[in-house]
């Protein structure tokens, strides 16, 4: 797998740091996850193919154990609020200086500079701030957030995860590590660049939702069906719009123009109307094989069936029976291999993954007496 060989130490946070962790195993990473001691609950539902080491970093010589862990490591993960790490000694300056190869990847909402550095947020808070949130959400309805996909996720989790593979990329012409200052603010707008730099072409002139792509064209929404169900429509270019007024048997004739912004609510009424004459299964009978660019909105049960996504293997269903979505992109000669087994337990490889750093059984013994790790092998076994 591309990232076979690369070791990685992730502080245990809520979100984006889990599926940052999560892409680099998918991809081949060997990823540890720092758990607290303590009985601590995982909320990490990203730990695909991760081990957990449950470690005190409140402890000094728990912070001796995660600095031995990083010298012998390429890339450490955390997800703290900006300082937490420099005030339990574990900032860039002190691991960079024991392990000069370390890439150190910091994965907050706002960053490490600037006034709300230090401010406690949430995604929809990091939305809002990149400027996106305020172009999110149904004509003269408030902004909405679309779940904590955009900044948690894509500005968040996947760009970190891109900022190491670049990190490690640099690293192998200059033999030198560098820190990773993922800000889920400057990702997300990032994400959004195609809003920034198409502006010039008028496509975000109007209110929020009354615009081509935001649910203002009648050609680029979502439509009910008479069983209840929804088909997604995104028939922008004339050519593929013609084939949705085909699929929908309407008269191109007798209807206003497709770029006549003003008919739109005339248009959209048409195709609302004439939608819900239909199943989802028969519109989608009508519609698979052109190219009208219209979809059936699969919901996350029936993504498994769909024949294309059967074809390709889209999502798979692990040894728990959960199904998920596979690691993306494919990769033509090392393609990632998601790992089937089930997420760790809290402490599950404490001992093992010290005994692989070079801790002796009596120095792990100590560390398990005094509470600054935990081992939970055995309820692994139960
Ligand atoms: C919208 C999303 C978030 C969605 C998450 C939800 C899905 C989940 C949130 C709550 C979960 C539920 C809950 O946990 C209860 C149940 C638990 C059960 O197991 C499962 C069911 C639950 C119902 C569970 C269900 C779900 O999982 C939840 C509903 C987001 O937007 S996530 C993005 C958040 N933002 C960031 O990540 C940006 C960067 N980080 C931050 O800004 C802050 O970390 C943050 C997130 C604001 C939290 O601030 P906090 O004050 O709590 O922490 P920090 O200031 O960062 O400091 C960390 C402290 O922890 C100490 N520490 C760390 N590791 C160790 C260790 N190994 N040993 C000892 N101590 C450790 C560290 O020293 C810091 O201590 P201090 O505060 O003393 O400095």
């Amino acid at each position: 797998m591309a990232l076979a060989g690369v070791r990685v130490i992730e502080l245990a946070g809520l979100a984006p740091a889990p599926f940052c962790g999560m892409i680099l195993a998918d991809f081949g990473a060997r990823v540890i996850r720092v758990d607290r001691t303590k009985g601590a609950m995982t909320v990490d539902t990203q730990a695909r193919g991760k081990r957990s080491v449950a470690l005190n970093l409140k402890n000094p010589k728990g912070v001796a154990v995660f600095k031995r862990l990083c010298v012998q490591s390429d890339v450490v993960l955390e997800p703290y609020r900006k300082g937490v790490m420099e005030k339990m000694g574990l900032g860039p300056e002190d691991l960079l200086k024991e392990n000069p190869r370390l890439i150190y990847a910091r994965l907050t909402g706002y960053g490490q500079s600037g006034s709300y550095a230090k401010a406690a947020g949430h995604d929809i808070n990091y939305l809002a701030m990149s400027g996106l949130l305020s172009m999110l959400g149904r004509s003269s309805e408030k902004p909405y957030a679309p779940l904590n996909l955009v900044a948690d996720f894509a500005g968040g989790g996947l760009m970190c995860a891109f900022g190491i593979v670049l990190a490690l990329l640099e690293r192998s012409r200059s033999g030198q590590g560098q820190i990773i200052d993922t800000s889920m603010v400057e990702g997300a707008a990032y994400v959004g660049s195609f809003m920034w730099k198409s502006r010039s072409l008028g496509l975000w002139n109007r209110p929020r939702g009354e615009n081509m792509l935001d649910s203002g064209a009648p050609f680029y929404d979502t439509y009910c069906t008479s069983d209840g169900k929804y088909m997604a429509v995104g028939a922008i270019e004339p050519q593929f719009y013609q084939q949705l007024i085909k699929g929908l048997a309407l008269d191109d004739a007798d209807l206003p123009a497709q770029m006549s912004v003003s008919d739109w609510p005339q248009l959209r009424q048409t195709f609302t109307r004439v939608f819900a004459t239909k199943t989802q299964a028969e519109w989608s009978r009508i519609f698979d094989g052109t190219d009208a660019c219209v979809t059936p909105v699969l919901s996350l049960d029936e993504v498994l069936s769909h024949p294309h996504n059967q074809a390709r293997g889209s999502f798979f269903k692990d040894s728990q029976g959960e199904i998920s979505p596979r690691p993306a992109p494919v990769l033509s000669r090392s393609p990632a291999e998601p790992c089937h087994s089930r997420d760790p337990f809290i402490g599950e490889h404490t001992r093992s993954v010290l005994k692989e750093y070079g801790f002796e059984q009596a120095q792990i013994e100590q560390l398990l007496s005094a509470g600054i790790i935990e081992c939970n092998e055995a309820k692994a076994r139960l």
